[in-house]
């Protein structure tokens, strides 16, 4: 059956509908133009007839008839009068205007003294800067006119500066940027500090516009945004860095927020993300917060060099191949994404000889999480083993084409021990936390058009895509779940945007019979005892019982390969074993972590997962 055509209310009534709102607001206008001196006459009539009213309420009970007689014997005399009701009508009229007038006081002109004192001390601050000695008529001079340098100022209720334009002679060097510079320090200290202010240079008009820039929101909690595929929101910014706003709820409420929007995937022109920040300011937040996004449509790996547990609460999860936290767990993952993203190639060139769009499994977004390389890259080589960056090349030069994006953090000083290929294709970066003028330069490419404060919550920072504006930038909170700081709003909200388990996590088992558990722990118990470890009961009666059996569990790995000869391990393949995850027609569940696990065991024995997560925490600490 042919399809009805929407009525065309329905199919363009947005623009309709703006169109018809914006006209009823012009002839709104007009009318009220039009009829200006109606609605102060009817105004004025309302204001004669109450202050009338009030007059015959206030009036004694015993005079009122005398009032009562008085205004009969003036409307006789007026009906008597050759004109008088016309004369009385114009009064009348006159009157109602007279009272109807707009009352509301004048806005004071020019600014208070307090302000005014403000404006001189500027002034004079800026004589240095902006004054030539041969100049005929200076724009600023000691104990000149401020009013002709600042055209336009507003203050805030504290009186500090809200706004200010400031007119600069024309041989100011306002191209240089060192210049610029020593006048924003200047105007930062005069106008208070530990406020952000964005500066605006006009060159062609040689004025300069100083902005106080409100403070971001915080208290955005991680939610589906309403983004299209290849969209991620790193997080909010002001409304006049980007054209476009999010929809966000914020519990009962709901608010449009100016987002930063990151577009990955073929058409993006930065195709990979760095993120850099002093330890503490919310980097890995940052990942947590991209990696739940990019779950609706990918799959993830999550190499983390922090090794503080940061990513547990996506173990398992379905889209989620593996989260590592040791080096050897590292390194076999991303020689698998390296494989990995060659096969993509391969196989969307071959789609492409043939004419054929590219296969499913080659499309599907793959994501790879570095967190903190720098910390495998100091193990490695300690241990003479590869740098886990090196085998991020291959995604990084080529990811693009393959749908693999890469999402490296770092610590802000750590920015020069990372490799070339890391530095020169995460054309997409963000900086959190405090930081200088010149570390974000270094970091972001060029200098935020803002301030940068001291004191900055986490989560705060900048960001840039590419060769871009620098945004201001907050992160949605997106605390790790199972850290007991987290409020509980905070970690409903992301355990809701977390995936179901599909496959066990890492040192998870299935639920044991209780009798079986028990038994389990009292073998647990007498093997403590033996190996002479009374003391840590102390520490794992603290502990639920899963947690006492996995802590078993890990002593008779540490036992196990210390027996090995070292010749035995080389024996061992240490062939990594990739977790693919296919996402053509026929899905086949994630070769579960357990093959490179394994491997991982195997060919690291003296240092499994947990310890090696340590070494790496008390490596960088
Ligand atoms: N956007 C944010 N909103 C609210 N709180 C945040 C935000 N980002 C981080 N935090 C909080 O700040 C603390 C540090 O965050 P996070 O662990 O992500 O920092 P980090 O830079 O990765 O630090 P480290 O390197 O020490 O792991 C956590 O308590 C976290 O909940």
């Amino acid at each position: 059956m042919a399809r009805r055509p929407l009525p065309r209310i329905l199919s363009n009534g947005g623009a309709q509908l703006a169109r018809s709102r914006e006209l009823a607001r012009t002839a709104a206008d007009s009318a009220t133009d039009v009829l200006q001196p109606l609605i102060t006459i009817a105004r004025g009539l309302r204001r004669l007839a109450a202050a009338a009213r009030r007059r015959w309420s206030e009036t004694p009970k015993d005079r009122r008839g005398a009032l009562l007689f008085l205004a009969a014997s003036v409307v006789l005399v007026v009906a008597l009068v050759p004109y008088g009701p016309l004369l009385a009508a114009v009064v009348l009229m006159a009157a109602a205007a007279w009272q109807g007038r707009d009352r509301t006081p004048p806005a004071p002109e020019g600014p208070d003294d307090s302000q005014s004192q403000r404006l001189r001390s500027l002034y004079e601050a800026l004589v240095p800067y902006f004054s030539l000695a041969e100049d005929p008529d200076p724009l600023y001079a000691h104990g000149g006119a401020w009013e002709r340098a600042f055209p336009a100022y507003d203050f805030d209720d504290a009186g500090r500066f809200a706004h200010l334009v400031i007119r600069y002679p024309a041989h100011f060097t306002d191209g240089e940027a060192e210049a610029r510079t020593r006048i924003e320090h200047l105007l930062t200290a005069k106008a208070g500090r530990g406020r952000e202010y964005r500066f605006t240079w006009n060159e062609e008009a040689n004025h300069l516009t100083v902005d106080v820039l409100a403070a971001l929101p915080t208290d955005i909690a991680a939610q589906r945004f309403v983004t299209a595929p290849g969209e991620t929101v790193l997080g909010f910014t002001d409304p006049t860095g980007v054209q476009r706003t999010l929809p966000l709820t914020h519990g009962e409420e709901k608010r449009d927020v100016p987002p930063v929007v990151w577009r990955t995937g073929v058409r993006s022109t930065e195709p990979h993300l760095l993120v850099l920040g002093q330890p503490g300011t919310g980097t890995s937040t940052l990942l947590r917060s991209i990696a739940l996004q990019a779950l609706h449509h990918g799959d993830l790996l999550i190499v983390d060099g922090g090794g503080t547990g940061e990513y547990a609460c996506l173990v398992g999860r379905d889209g989620v191949l593996a989260v590592e936290c040791g080096l050897t767990g590292a390194l076999t993952s991303l020689e698998w994404a390296a494989a990995e993203t060659e096969r993509r190639l391969i196989a969307v060139n071959r789609a492409r000889q043939e004419g054929e769009a590219p296969p499913e499994d080659a499309r599907r977004p793959l994501w790879i999480f570095l967190d903190r390389p720098g910390a495998f890259s100091h193990l490695a080589a300690a241990d003479g083993r590869r740098d886990p960056q090196s085998l991020l090349q291959v995604p990084l030069r080529h990811g693009r084409a393959a749908s693999v994006t890469v999402v490296v953090a770092e610590q802000l000083d750590a920015l020069d021990g990372l490799g070339d290929a890391v530095r020169q294709h995460t054309r997409a970066r963000v900086v959190l936390g405090p930081a200088t003028a010149e570390e974000l330069t270094a970091a972001l490419g060029a200098p935020p058009r803002t301030t940068p404060v001291d004191q900055v919550p986490p989560g705060r920072g900048y960001a840039r895509l590419g060769t871009g504006p620098v945004h201001r930038l907050q992160v949605p909170a997106t605390p790790d779940p199972y850290d007991d700081a987290t409020s509980e709003a905070h970690r409903q909200a992301v355990l809701d945007l977390l995936p179901p388990r599909t496959t066990p996590a890492d040192g998870e088992r299935a639920p044991v019979p209780v009798e079986a558990e028990a038994v389990r722990e009292r073998e647990m118990e007498s093997k403590l005892q033996e190996l002479g470890k009374l003391d840590e009961l102390d520490k794992l009666e603290k502990l639920d019982e899963l947690d006492k059996l996995e802590k078993l569990e890990r002593l008779e790995k540490l036992e196990k390969p210390a027996e090995k000869t070292s010749a035995e391990k080389e024996e061992e393949p240490a062939e990594p074993a990739p977790k693919t995850r296919r996402t053509d027609a026929e899905p086949v569940a994630v070769a579960a972590e357990a093959a490179p696990r394994e491997a991982a065991a195997a060919a690291e024995p003296a240092a499994p997962e947990t310890v090696a997560a340590k070494a790496v925490a008390a490596e960088s600490s």
